[in-house]
């Protein structure tokens, strides 16, 4: 825990403003060597515009960041970093194997062996035309050319959008590989599903600013569940006010609705006072657990 590791990415009030006002405001955070960061948020939050400004691909209007101990876009940053565009633009006739091993020989062609044994492992056919290529498979060349160089700063927007399970789970192992072998990530996502697994750190952003922060702990507090509880009569409220557990209590005819956090059996127990016909529960994603904390109103809170 003490030991500082030198920060891989280092922005200080790095801010870019579109004409609308809209973009990334004031953004403060080091990522240190070695960590999976994931930058979480919905579609506009700002997560691409951040690696972007990491890119050197747009310039800040305000503040200042490093990467890798240099100003973006500096000489030899290119075989450094690795980097996954949410949307991979890859076009033409050629084959995949032709276009990798392109990319290979303009990064001093060492990586030969990595992009085949990447390409094996995410199931990409190489003989394909890059043109012919479904999104899916657009998205694993995408990968492949990411991880392909083993650079030491692996950007990745939405890395797992459009990937089957088997392809999700590739992409999981992939993450934690670069991370036993000290590179740092960053990974874009607005489902924190694949963040929530490989990240040791997690970042939301909501309109441009960073709203929250926090350490993933893999043993964390389980999420309270949400439970419908449908009756066969109207029931009285007050059998289930202040029931150990239960918050965000509403109540609408034979539906009462809640939050459960702990053992389910004190709100079973009352409501088997009466008919219940149905229950339904739910356990929210760790996805939907942080946006609730950041920027939903609490389950059950309705207008
Ligand atoms: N080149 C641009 N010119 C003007 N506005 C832009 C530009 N690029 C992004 N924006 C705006 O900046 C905001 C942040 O966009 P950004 O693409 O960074 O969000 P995001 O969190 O990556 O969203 P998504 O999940 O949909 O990719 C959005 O409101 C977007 O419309």
């Amino acid at each position: 825990m003490g030991t500082s590791a030198p920060a891989v990415i280092a922005a200080d009030h790095l801010t870019k403003q579109f004409a609308d006002g809209r973009g990334v405001h004031d953004l403060c955070l080091t990522v240190p060597a070695g960590e999976v960061f994931g930058l979480l948020g919905p579609s506009g939050a700002g997560k691409s515009t951040t690696l972007r400004l990491l890119l050197d691909l747009v310039r800040p209007t305000a503040g200042q960041v490093t990467v890798l101990g240099a100003a973006p876009g500096s000489a030899g940053m290119r075989a450094r970093v690795g980097y996954l565009p949410a949307d991979v633009l890859f076009e033409g006739r050629e084959s995949v194997s032709s276009l990798l091993r392109g990319l290979d020989r303009a990064r001093g062609g060492r990586n030969a062996a990595r992009w085949r044994t990447l390409a094996d492992r995410l199931g990409l056919d190489t003989g394909r035309r890059v043109r012919s290529l479904s999104p899916a498979n657009r998205r694993r060349l995408g990968l492949v050319a990411a991880f392909m160089h083993d650079p030491e700063l692996l950007l990745l927007d939405e890395p797992a959008a459009g990937l089957d399970p088997a392809g999700r789970h590739e992409l999981v192992t992939l993450i934690r590989d670069a991370r036993e072998r000290g590179r740092t990530v960053v990974l874009c996502a607005r489902q924190a599903t694949e963040a929530w697994q490989v990240a040791d750190r997690v970042g939301v952003l909501h309109e441009g600013r960073l709203v929250g922060l926090e350490r993933v702990a893999r043993a964390a507090h389980r999420p309270a569940r949400r439970v419908q509880v449908h009756f066969a009569e109207p029931v009285p409220g007050a059998d289930f006010f202040g029931l150990p557990g239960v918050t965000d209590l509403g109540l609408d005819g034979r539906v009462l609705w809640c939050a459960v956090d702990g053992p389910l059996d004190p709100l079973i127990k009352a409501a088997a006072r009466h008919t219940v016909t149905d229950m339904i529960i739910t356990e929210p994603t760790p996805s939907e657990a942080l946006i609730d904390r950041y920027y939903a109103p609490p389950f059950g809170a309705r207008p």
